[in-house]
Parts: C-alpha cells; sequence; structure tokens
C-alpha cells in the first residue's frame, strides 16, 4: 500500500491510483464536511459517487479541480501532490504555477454549464487551449470543430449559448472539456438542470466518450441508471464518509450497509433494489 513517504506507489492490484485522496479533510468555517477522508481512483477507471444531499460529494470534485482547497491531508494525481505536499513534516502549499501545471490534466463539467455568454460556441472551446495549453488558433479550432460534431453540434460554432437549449450548452461544455485533453473528466450533476427529454441525449454522448476513451472520470450523478451503465465502482457516501465502495452490480443489487439500502429505496423506490 502507498505510505505518506511513498506517493504514488502501485496498489496491490498493480494499478497506479490517478486520484488518491489521503487523510483528506475539508471543513467550511466549523463545518467539517470531509473527514480523514481516504480512497483511491485508478487510471481509467469510473468511479460514481452517490449519497444524500450535503454528503461532500460536489466538495470531492470541486478539490480535484482545486476549485477548493483541502483544510487538511493530501490529494494526489498520477503521484504528484496536487495543493499541498508534506515536507519535513510539515504540510506545506504548491505554487499557484505548480497547482495550475496538475489542473490542466484535470476537466470539469458543471451543473450549470458554465459557458461564457459573450464567445461564440467556437470560441468557449478554444479558449483554454488556446491561452492555457498555448496551441495555435488553428489547431485549437480543428480540434474544436471534431469535437463538436462529436457532441452533434456542426452547425452551431458561430451560434452564442443564449441561442441554444439547456441540452446544447451542457454539450458544449462536454466538448470544451474535451478540448484540454483531460486525463481525468469530473461530471457534477451534469443532467440535473436540464429537462427530462433531453437528459437522455447528454447521458448518450457522456456514454459515447466512456466507452470511446480512456479517460478517468469522477462522476456525481442522481440518474442511477447512467451510474450503473458506466462505473466500475460506485462509492457511497454519508456525512462526508465513505460507507459502502462496490461494483455498480452489487451497489444497486445486494448492497450490504443499511445506510445504502435505505438511500436507494429513497431514491429508486421501494422494491426497487436489484431490478434496475
Ligand atoms: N462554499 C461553501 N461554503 C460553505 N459551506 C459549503 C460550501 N460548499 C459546500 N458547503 C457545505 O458542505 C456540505 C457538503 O456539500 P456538497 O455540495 O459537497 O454536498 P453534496 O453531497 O454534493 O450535496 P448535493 O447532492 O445536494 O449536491 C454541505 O453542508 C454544504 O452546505
Amino acid at each position: 500500500m502507498p505510505t505518506p513517504t511513498d506517493p504514488g506507489a502501485p496498489t496491490p492490484g498493480g494499478t497506479t491510483p490517478i486520484i488518491e485522496f489521503r487523510d483528506v479533510e475539508k471543513r467550511f468555517g466549523d463545518n467539517v464536511v470531509l473527514k480523514d477522508l481516504n480512497f483511491h481512483v485508478n487510471k481509467g477507471e469510473r468511479v460514481t459517487l452517490i449519497g444524500p444531499s450535503g454528503s461532500g460529494k460536489t466538495t470531492i470534485l470541486r478539490l480535484v479541480m482545486t476549485l477548493e482547497e483541502a483544510t487538511d491531508g493530501m490529494i494526489l494525481i498520477d503521484g504528484d501532490p496536487l495543493t499541498h505536499r508534506i515536507d519535513g513534516g510539515k504540510r506545506v502549499r504548491l505554487s499557484n504555477k505548480e497547482i495550475k501545471k496538475t489542473r490542466t490534466r484535470i476537466g470539469m463539467v458543471f451543473q450549470q454549464f458554465n459557458l461564457f455568454p459573450n464567445m461564440t460556441v467556437l470560441e468557449n472551446i478554444t479558449e483554454s487551449p488556446i491561452h492555457v495549453l498555448g496551441q495555435s488558433k488553428a489547431e485549437a479550432r480543428a480540434k474544436a470543430k471534431d469535437l463538436l460534431h462529436k457532441v452533434g453540434l456542426d452547425d452551431k460554432a458561430d451560434a452564442h449559448p443564449s441561442s441554444l437549449s439547456g441540452g446544447q450548452q451542457q454539450r458544449v461544455a462536454i466538448a470544451r472539456a474535451l478540448a484540454m485533453d483531460p486525463e481525468i473528466l469530473l461530471l457534477d450533476e451534469v443532467t440535473s438542470a436540464l429537462d427530462p427529454e433531453i437528459v437522455d441525449e447528454v447521458l448518450g454522448i457522456l456514454r459515447n466518450i466512456a466507452d470511446t476513451t480512456d479517460i478517468t472520470m469522477l462522476i456525481v450523478t442522481h440518474e442511477m441508471q447512467f451510474a450503473r451503465d458506466v462505473s466500475d465502482r460506485v462509492l457511497m457516501f454519508d456525512g462526508g464518509a465513505i460507507v459502502e465502495d462496490a461494483d455498480p452490480h452489487t451497489m444497486f443489487t445486494a448492497p450490504t450497509h443499511d445506510r445504502t439500502k435505505k438511500f436507494l429505496r429513497a431514491v429508486l423506490g421501494e422494491g426497487q433494489i436489484g431490478t434496475r
């Protein structure tokens, strides 16, 4: 097993973790949201976080994206500290430059799309590849067009986000995240703000990405069927702690923990565990 002095060591299965939480604490004032949280995600794995509202799922994604920083402990990306390292027994924050370098390996899609309203769809997608990765305009535009094709929006390159439906805006947000060639894709309730009839179109695109790439995915979703279809592993959270860690078949058909059973009954409906 990895030890605090041995970052990124292979797990017993021989696979290197690409995301590793070590004794992570996150508090907002007096509110301790995560306490001594330890878990890892292996390269190429798709891991879904489920659990009741307020259990800390979004906070975990925001920590990986460096939108928040842990108040104690360490997060490692591919063996490298993300925001803090231990130096001579002391917890030291990395420089902004070091943090930014690791962050470019990670992409995130949010519930509320977060597109730049004054830019066209194409500009939204090319902005970071040009300004963060230093790609040429031509290279970034070619890649963006390719991605727009992939998400079924070839004809929307010159449109502004406000003229698009919610589902179309979310597809642009997915293309924008992919334009950075992320090794890790974080999906935070990406269909929660969408009308029910367009949820499937967005989930279909994500299923396709899961099927055709080896991007590591960390997913927060209330779409249990989607979680069951794409995940290698499902982590059930409650009160900022993992109460169950299982493959999706086990989690959704034969959960062992009472808290998981109660949660899934509430989400899926009485008698639904094992039938979906
Ligand atoms: N920026 C913040 N400032 C203060 N408290 C916060 C902040 N972000 C999250 N929290 C608190 O952290 C806790 C966990 O929130 P989080 O959004 O991670 O939960 P969640 O499991 O994703 O919930 P949901 O399923 O409702 O999205 C909550 O008590 C929340 O109020």
